[in-house]
């Protein structure tokens, strides 16, 4: 017989509630509800600091059937604030697992919920927008009474909403710290970058790992500083170029970042934003962001290159956007996703400065757009030439 898995349920800001059961922590977890198409990598997105405060539903309807691995992470912990799936397989299996799902859920203190209607959910998403949620999870023997439901849609209709939220200070690292590990390669695993040819700070407001990994592997020395360092302090390391990071929550409150980024781009230095950093390029360089309905995540989008037609398939995780009737006169747009038209990416037109809205790192999701870390370097080479 199988095992009788303890009972849960999602009630939304707005009423609604899905009954389902326990896979992860005993407990309850809030969080702006969003959902998310990829259809591999929910260790990459439960681990991807950009989902904090956030309650993740994968549309892909099997999750957990390959388990989970110690490699296969973008941050020391769980950074989102939940995980709603419709089916958890019953067998897991993979060469590198050494975990279940369930387990690394419940070791990480997540609340996670199965066996609900996730497309039910997606369509309500899609229709109203992102909204807040509450997962309660019940301990094993407990049933669900009238009593916990309301108790769900009182505290999703509590949750505090995600614009004018600053949480890249959140989940910043507390102090700088080097790194020089290179991308993963099967049967050779992660590599060491030993004769870097460039210096690079990067900024972290909630940075994935494999960014700083791609970034190694071009050849960069990586020195990772704390969200709120002052364009001074990253200009004692004597970069040849500036990263500024992905990371969750509003972009407009960083104004301490917004600061450090204008000074950084005035003064010259190659700079390369990814997401929160391709928002704070463009709040740093005179336009504006705004809130979007329900934002983008999966890691199927088309996005067009302005400058040379070629579509990529990309990565996604973002619920702002930077709004393109307000950019400067030095400011161009470079690529627009083929979903919706929204700004993709952003280049100085008088420093040499540029950004993307996606996650070229593609861990989850496509290469396509790697690319990008190429053109980052390429500057760099000619600041040196
Ligand atoms: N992945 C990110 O960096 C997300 C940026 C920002 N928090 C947003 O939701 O738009």
């Amino acid at each position: 017989m199988l095992p009788q898995l303890p009972q849960a349920l999602l009630a939304l800001a707005d009423g609604t509630v899905f009954r389902g059961t326990s896979i992860g922590a005993a407990g309850h977890t809030v969080g702006e509800v969003v959902f998310n198409t990829a259809l591999t990598g929910y260790q990459e997105i439960l681990t991807d600091p950009s989902y904090c405060r956030q309650i993740v539903t994968l549309t892909y309807p099997h999750i957990g059937n390959v388990g989970v691995n110690p490699e296969d992470i973008e941050a020391t912990k769980v950074h989102a604030a939940g995980l709603i799936i419709k089916d958890l397989p019953v067998l897991e299996s993979n060469f590198r697992m050494t975990q279940t799902l369930p387990q690394y859920l419940r070791e990480q203190g997540t609340v996670a919920i199965a066996g609900i209607d996730t497309r039910r959910l997606t369509r309500i998403l899609r229709t109203k927008g992102a909204q807040n949620g509450c997962i309660l999870a019940l301990p094993e023997g407990q049933s669900i009474t009238e009593a916990h439901v309301q108790e769900a849609i009182a505290k999703a209709q509590a949750a505090p909403s995600m614009a004018g939220l600053d949480l890249a200070k959140v989940v910043s690292t507390d102090g700088p710290y080097e790194w020089s590990e290179t991308e993963w390669k099967l049967g050779a695993g992660y590599g060491r970058q030993s004769a870097p040819r460039f210096h690079v700070v990067a900024y972290d407001f909630g940075v994935k790992r494999n960014i700083l990994r791609m970034l190694a592997e071009r050849g960069c020395k990586v020195t990772v500083l704390p969200a709120t360092s002052t364009a001074a302090e990253a200009l004692k390391h004597q970069p040849d170029g500036i990263f500024l990071s992905n990371g969750p929550g509003d972009p407009e409150p960083c104004d301490y970042a917004i600061e450090a980024a204008r000074e950084l781009i005035e003064h010259g230095i190659p700079t390369f934003g990814i997401c929160l950093g391709h928002q704070i390029m463009a709040l740093a360089s005179g336009a504006k962001t705004f809130k979007m309905k329900f934002g983008h995540h999966g890691a199927n989008h088309p996005v067009k290159d302005l400058d040379t037609g070629r579509v990529s398939i990309t990565s996604q995780n973002h619920g702002f956007a930077v709004d393109e009737k307000s950019l400067p006169a030095n400011l161009r747009a470079t690529h627009v996703s083929l979903f919706d038209g929204t700004l993709q990416g952003l280049a100085r037109t008088d420093r040499p400065a540029f950004c993307f809205q996606g996650h070229p790192e593609a861990s989850p999701g496509p290469h396509d757009i790697g690319y990008l870390f190429d053109r980052f370097v390429a500057l760099m080479e000619n600041k040196n030439a």
